[in-house]
C-alpha cells in the first residue's frame, strides 16, 4: 500500500519529545498557527487538502474517463463496476452483447457479467438477468457465477494486469511489455481446422496442398463449448472490440475474448483501434475469436491430432483457439477470414507489406515469413501503409491491421532504427531474453525461440501513413530469402513471370541453427501465404494479374537471402545493399537500366544498381565454385518445376492464354 506512515491527517503535526533525538532541534507545529510570512523560505505551500483519509486520497487519484454519451440514471443499469456508481447505456449494451457472445450452446445467455477488475474493492451489484425458465438440467453452478469483463482496457491497464497476474511479464528498459507465449512460440498450421459445410465445401480450396484441413460443424461446436466454458470459468475475461481494414467501406468489426492481458494488448496493437465514439456504437461484431489458448483441446475429439486446435467457422463467423497461446494465431486467423470475405467483393487480400513514396508511388512487398516484408516496408524515406496484410480494391490499397509484428532476432539500432525505436511503452515483446536487473533486451539471444517478435501500433513508426490507405501500386516486389544463393539479388519480371513466382511462393530458409552446416530447405507457399488463403491460389493470382495489368504495375523478384554460395559457404546479402536495390525500384531508375537474361530461370538482371557492387548482381560471378553454382541452380529449378506440377491443370482467370504464358514463365532446362 502507498502511505509511508507519516500522513498528515489534520492540521496538527508534531514530533513527541520522547521520539526527538538530542541532536535534533525540537519541531512543533501548532494547531491554528498563523501561516508563516511569505518571506520565510518553506516547502509546503500547498493549499488545504480535499481528503481526510488515505482512502479518500486514493479515490482522488483516478478520475473517471470522460463519457462520450450522457449517462443514464444509476438505477437503470444497476451495474456497479470499478469506475463509478453508474454505467453508461453503451456499457450496459456492451455487457449484454458480451454475454451473448459467451452464451454456451446449452444456456440461452452467458454468465452474469460485471464490468471491471475482480480484485477491485468496489462493491458489485448483480447484472439484471432476464428471468428465464430453464429446464432443471440446464441449471449448473457455472451459470450462477460472475465473470468480470475487462473491455477494451488501455495499454497501461493491461500492463498492470499482465504484471500482476501473468508469469513472465516484465517491463523492459525501454518500456515494452516482455511476455512469454508459452510452449508454442510460432503458429501451428497443422492444427488449423476449417469447418466444411455445404457452402464452404463448394467455395474453399480443399485437398492436396491446401491449408484448409476440414472439421465438421458438430466438432467445431464441441471445441467452441470447451473454450467458452473455460473462459466462463475464469474470474475475468478480456474483451477487445476492434476493426479490421482501413477501407471504411469494407471494414470488419471483430471481437476477441481472451484469458490473458498479453492477448488483449497484442490485439489492441494489431487491430484498428476504435475511437470512444465508434466503440459506443460498436453493436454486434461481424466476427468473434474465443481464445482459450491456455486450455488444451480434448484429443479424443474427432479430427483432433494434438492438444492444439485453431478452428475457423465461416458460417458462424467464429474462431476458437485451444492449446496455444501464441498470439500470432489470432492475427493470422483473422487474415484467413479476410481471404474468404474480400474476394467475394472483388477485393484482393495480400500477404504483403506496403509503403508509399512522397509522390504517391505505392509498392507492395510479398514474401513468406522472414523474407523482409516488415524490414523493407519500414523505410525512413517512405510512408508506411502496413507491414503484413493488405487489400487491393477498385480504389487502391488498404492495410487490414492497425499494427506491425516485427521479427526481433538480431535486431540492431543502426540497421533498423524505426523498428528499434518502436519498442517502447505499449509494445508487446514476445519471448525475448533480457538482463534481470537492467531489463535491457539481448536481441541476439535465442534461448526461448528464434521467432522473437515485437507487436506495436503502426503509429509508433514515425512516418506511418494514417489512415493506412493508398492509391494503386506501381511496383510489386516479390521477396525470396534464397538460402541456396542462386537467385539474383534483383530481377525484373514480366507479368507471366510475376504470376509464376507469385503462385510458386518460394523461399528457402535455413533449417536449423545447431552446429554444423545445415542444408537450406526450399519452401513453396502459394501466393506467398498458403497458410492463410481460403480459395484456390489461381483465384488470387488471376485477380493480381488483372489488377497489375490494369494499373501497369511492374513486378520484381528480390533475393534477400544468400550470395556467393549457399548457406554455409556464401553470406546473406547485406541489408544495406537490399535497401539500395529497393530504393532504385522506387525511384524508377531501375526501370531504365540495361538488362540481361539469365539461363534456366530466364530472369532479367540489371547491369548496375547504384550503391550495390556489380559483381553480386549476376549470382555466378559471386560464386568461387562455378560448377557448384550450376548444380545448385539446377537443383532449385527442379524443385520449382516439381512444385508447380499441381497447378498445371488449373486455368488462371478467363484467359487461357495467360495460363499458357505462366506455365512457360518457369525455369527452362
Ligand atoms: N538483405 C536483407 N533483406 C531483408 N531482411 C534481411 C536482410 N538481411 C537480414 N535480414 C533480416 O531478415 C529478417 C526479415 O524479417 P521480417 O520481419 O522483415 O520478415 P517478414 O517478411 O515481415 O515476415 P513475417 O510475415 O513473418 O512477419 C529481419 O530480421 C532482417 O533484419
Ligand atoms: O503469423 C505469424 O506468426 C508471423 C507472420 O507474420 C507470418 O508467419 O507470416
Ligand atoms: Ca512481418
Ligand atoms: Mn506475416
Amino acid at each position: 500500500m502507498a502511505g509511508n506512515g507519516n500522513e498528515n491527517t489534520g492540521g496538527d503535526f508534531s514530533f513527541s519529545a520522547a521520539a526527538a533525538r538530542d541532536a535534533l532541534p525540537r519541531i512543533t507545529t501548532e494547531k491554528g498557527a498563523k501561516s508563516p510570512s511569505p518571506s520565510v523560505c518553506q516547502d509546503d505551500t500547498a493549499p488545504p487538502v480535499n481528503f481526510q483519509t488515505i482512502d479518500e486520497l486514493h479515490s482522488l487519484q483516478k478520475k473517471r474517463s470522460a463519457p462520450t454519451t450522457p449517462l443514464r440514471d444509476g438505477g437503470v443499469a444497476g451495474v456497479t463496476g470499478t469506475s463509478g456508481p453508474t454505467t453508461p447505456v453503451s456499457a450496459e449494451n456492451m455487457l449484454q452483447s458480451v454475454s451473448a457472445s459467451l452464451a454456451s450452446l446449452t444456456r440461452e445467455t452467458g454468465p452474469k457479467l460485471i464490468r471491471g477488475d475482480p480484485t477491485s474493492l468496489a462493491k458489485v451489484a448483480h447484472v439484471p438477468h432476464t428471468p428465464t425458465s430453464l429446464p432443471a438440467a440446464d441449471v449448473s453452478d457455472s451459470g450462477l457465477k460472475f465473470t468480470h469483463v475487462l473491455h477494451n482496457l488501455s495499454p497501461a491497464e493491461l500492463y498492470e494486469q499482465a504484471i500482476k497476474f501473468e508469469k513472465g511479464s516484465f517491463v523492459t528498459s525501454t518500456g515494452a511489455l516482455a511476455t512469454l507465449s508459452g510452449a508454442k512460440t510460432g503458429r501451428s498450421p497443422k492444427d488449423k481446422r476449417v469447418v466444411k459445410d455445404e457452402t464452404t465445401a463448394a467455395e474453399l480450396w480443399w485437398g492436396k496442398g491446401s491449408p484448409n484441413i476440414e472439421m465438421d460443424e458438430q466438432t467445431f461446436l464441441v471445441n467452441r463449448e470447451r473454450a467458452v466454458d473455460y473462459l466462463n470459468s475464469l474470474d475475468k475475461v478480456f474483451v477487445n472490440d476492434q476493426y479490421l481494414n482501413w477501407d471504411p467501406e469494407n471494414r470488419l468489426k471483430v471481437r476477441i475474448v481472451s484469458a490473458r492481458a498479453y492477448h488483449s494488448l497484442f490485439m489492441h496493437n494489431m487491430c484498428i483501434r476504435p475511437t470512444p465514439e465508434e466503440l459506443e456504437n460498436f453493436g454486434t461484431p461481424d466476427f468473434t475469436i474465443y481464445n482459450a489458448g491456455k486450455f488444451p483441446c480434448n484429443r479424443f475429439t474427432h479430427y483432433m491430432t494434438s492438444s492444439t486446435s485453431v478452428d475457423i467457422n465461416l458460417g458462424r463467423r467464429e474462431m476458437v483457439i485451444l492449446g496455444t497461446q501464441y498470439a500470432g494465431e489470432m492475427k493470422k486467423g483473422l487474415f484467413g477470414v479476410m481471404h474468404y470475405l474480400m474476394p467475394k467483393r472483388k477485393i484482393l487480400s495480400l500477404h504483403s507489406g506496403c509503403n508509399m513514396g512522397k509522390s504517391g508511388d505505392v509498392a507492395l512487398f510479398f514474401g513468406l515469413s522472414g523474407t523482409g516484408k516488415t524490414t523493407l516496408s519500414t523505410d525512413h524515406n517512405r510512408l508506411l501503409i502496413g507491414d503484413d496484410e493488405h487489400c487491393w480494391s477498385e480504389t487502391g490499397v488498404s492495410n487490414i491491421e492497425g499494427g506491425c509484428y516485427a521479427k526481433c532476432i538480431d535486431l540492431a539500432r543502426e540497421k533498423e532504427p524505426d523498428i528499434w525505436n518502436a519498442i517502447k511503452f505499449g509494445t508487446v515483446l514476445e519471448n525475448v531474453v533480457f538482463d534481470e536487473h537492467t531489463r535491457e533486451v539481448d536481441y541476439s539471444d535465442k534461448s526461448v525461440t528464434e521467432n522473437t517478435r515485437a507487436a506495436y501500433p503502426i503509429e509508433y513508426i514515425p512516418n506511418s501513413k494514417i489512415p493506412c490507405v493508398g492509391p494503386h501500386p506501381k511496383n510489386v516486389i516479390l521477396l525470396a530469402c534464397d538460402a541456396f544463393g542462386v537467385l539474383p539479388p534483383i530481377s525484373k519480371l514480366n507479368l507471366a513471370q510475376t504470376m509464376y513466382h507469385f503462385i510458386s511462393g518460394y523461399t528457402a530458409l535455413v533449417a536449423g541453427t545447431e552446429e554444423g552446416v545445415k542444408e537450406p530447405r526450399a519452401t513453396f507457399s502459394a501466393c506467398f501465404g498458403a497458410a492463410f488463403i481460403m480459395l484456390h491460389p489461381t483465384k488470387y493470382a488471376a485477380m493480381l494479374a488483372e489488377k497489375m495489368q490494369a494499373q501497369g504495375a511492374t513486378g520484381w523478384l528480390v533475393n534477400t537471402g544468400w550470395s556467393g554460395g549457399s548457406y554455409g559457404s556464401g553470406s546473406r546479402i547485406k541489408l544495406g545493399y537490399t535497401r539500395k536495390i529497393i530504393d532504385a525500384i522506387h525511384s524508377g531508375s531501375l526501370l531504365n537500366a540495361t538488362y540481361r537474361k539469365t539461363d534456366i530461370f530466364g530472369l532479367e538482371i540489371p547491369d548496375e544498381v547504384e550503391g550495390v557492387p556489380s559483381d553480386i548482381l549476376e549470382p555466378i560471378n559471386a560464386w568461387a565454385d562455378k560448377d557448384a553454382y550450376q548444380d545448385t541452380l539446377l537443383k532449385l529449378a527442379r524443385l520449382f518445376r516439381n512444385n508447380f506440377e499441381t497447378f498445371t491443370n488449373h486455368k488462371i482467370g478467363d484467359d487461357g492464354n495467360l495460363t499458357e504464358e505462366i506455365l512457360a514463365a518457369g525455369p527452362n532446362f
